[in-house]
């Protein structure tokens, strides 16, 4: 290992490169330099939001190629412990030890159940690694950052019971729950019609928005009402950002898709190697969600419909309102959230605005939803029919081979396809 007046240099230059990525950004600001054995720095990289290569492999990817040959003589130091976990991108530890790195030195340990462990795994490929280094300067930048992780998991785990029986400990992906609505508060005619209540350039911002998610969920009633794309697209169909950055699509409920359904052409499914959206139950929305933080999903765009977001408010489970309001009046019972548990006016749920935008003639108001994530659980999840049927009985999805009651995905749902 490098001397420490060294890598505390190294780590001075990897910080800064650091908070040249986005602050607000579901996934941690990181930065890494690499070093040659005279401590020069001969390659740089830095992470740009959620998606896109992290820091590690951006580095690496720029290593001269007069270093290539002689790896073991290199080191990478790196702002937070290389993530250890297949996310929307592969495990930073396994890019490393591929590469055949010497020395890794890194400032702050991974505080990420699902995503920790890298040191250990780099160690056991045979690099020297070396935690600690300027670990108070790296908790100051990612402070914001470490503050939503310790919220998100104590959200997932306050919302779930019974705790033990429950992988819903785990943190969860940030949650932001959208709809658009006429002024009397409906989401849809009373024949279930939706298309469309807001105008293009209401909807042009949703699609802008769709594009910073990981994942972009409905539940299967908005799938079967709607048959939506779910792409992050312009107003010309042109996807807004490459396949792999697209949002992955997420249905929740236990209908199976129907086989012409356009979300099973959804250009992120190709692009990374899986053949249907992630299906979850939706019996415990906590421990669903859980489930994609451990997928390496950090923020999840609920697209509706009034079922979902009823649910996830009422259990506390959405981060941030998008609510779209158009002008306009419906009337009937196509209500823009369903039962939420509040039986009392004491139990309003006021919301942070954050946000107003005109848009055409459409407005959207964005709120935070700051208390929700502390509030016992108000709501009895629903119990259905099929909860009573014997796993046999229920439905099978026909079109994709699968249970349509898969209680979570498959882990080798999100495989490692990206940028290694
Ligand atoms: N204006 C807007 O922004 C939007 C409007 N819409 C409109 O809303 C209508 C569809 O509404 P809705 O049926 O409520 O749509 P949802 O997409 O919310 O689907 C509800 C279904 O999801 C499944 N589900 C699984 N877990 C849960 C849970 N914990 N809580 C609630 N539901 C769960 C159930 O189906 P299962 O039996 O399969 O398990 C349930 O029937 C359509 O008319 C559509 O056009 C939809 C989206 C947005
Ligand atoms: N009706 C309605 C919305 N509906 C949402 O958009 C989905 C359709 O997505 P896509 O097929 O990708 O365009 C639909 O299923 C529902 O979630 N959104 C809005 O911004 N404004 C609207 O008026
Ligand atoms: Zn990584």
């Amino acid at each position: 290992m490098l001397q420490r007046d060294l890598l505390d240099d190294a780590m001075r230059r990897a910080l800064a490169l650091a908070g040249r990525g986005p602050a607000d950004d579901p996934n941690p600001q990181v930065g890494c330099v690499i070093l040659d054995p005279e401590g020069r720095i001969v390659a740089e990289g830095w992470h740009r939001g959620a998606g896109s290569r992290h820091a590690e492999v951006d580095a690496l990817g720029r290593v001269p190629e007069a270093w290539r040959s002689r790896p073991g003589e290199l080191t990478a130091v790196v702002t937070l412990e290389p993530c250890n976990h297949v996310g929307r991108t592969g495990p930073c530890a396994l890019a490393l030890a591929e590469f055949g790195i010497g020395s890794v030195a890194f400032a702050l340990d991974d505080p990420g159940d699902a995503s920790a462990g890298g040191a250990e795994s780099l160690r056991a490929a045979g690099a020297d690694v070396l935690g600690g280094v300027l670990e108070s300067e790296a908790r100051a930048l990612l402070g914001p950052w470490l503050a939503r992780q310790r919220a998100g998991a104590a959200a997932a785990s306050s919302a779930t019971a019974p705790p033990a029986a429950s992988p819903a400990a785990a943190p969860r992906p940030r949650v932001i729950a959208k709809w658009a609505q006429t002024l009397d508060g409906r989401a849809a005619a009373a024949n279930g019609t939706s298309r469309w209540i807001t105008g293009a350039e209401a909807r042009a911002d949703v699609h802008r928005r769709r594009a910073e998610a990981d994942a972009i969920l409905v539940g299967t009633g908005t799938l079967l009402a709607d048959d939506p794309a779910l792409t992050a697209r312009a107003h010309d169909g042109e996807l807004l950002v490459d396949p792999e950055r697209q949002p992955v699509p997420v249905v929740v409920g236990r209908r199976p898709i129907p086989s012409g359904a356009r979300v099973l052409r959804h250009p992120a499914l190709a692009a990374r190697g899986l053949e249907a959206p992630i299906r979850l139950r939706g019996d415990d929305l906590a421990a669903d969600l859980a489930e994609l933080a451990r997928h390496g999903i950090r923020s999840v765009f609920v697209e509706g419909g009034p079922g979902i977001i009823g649910s996830l408010l009422a259990r506390g489970l959405a981060d941030e309102v998008l609510v779209y309001l158009a002008p306009a009046l419906l009337g009937g019972p196509g209500l823009a959230i369903g039962d939420i548990g509040i039986d009392d006016i004491s139990g309003i749920r006021r919301l942070d605005i954050t946000e107003t935008l005109p848009l055409g003639r459409d407005l959207l108001l964005r709120g935070r939803l700051p208390a929700s994530s502390s509030d016992p659980p108000r709501y009895a999840e629903r119990k259905r029919p099929a909860d009573r049927m014997r796993p046999a009985e229920r439905p099978r999805d026909p079109d994709h081979g699968h249970p349509a009651d898969r209680p979570h995905p498959d882990p080798a749902l999100i495989p490692a396809t990206e940028e290694h």
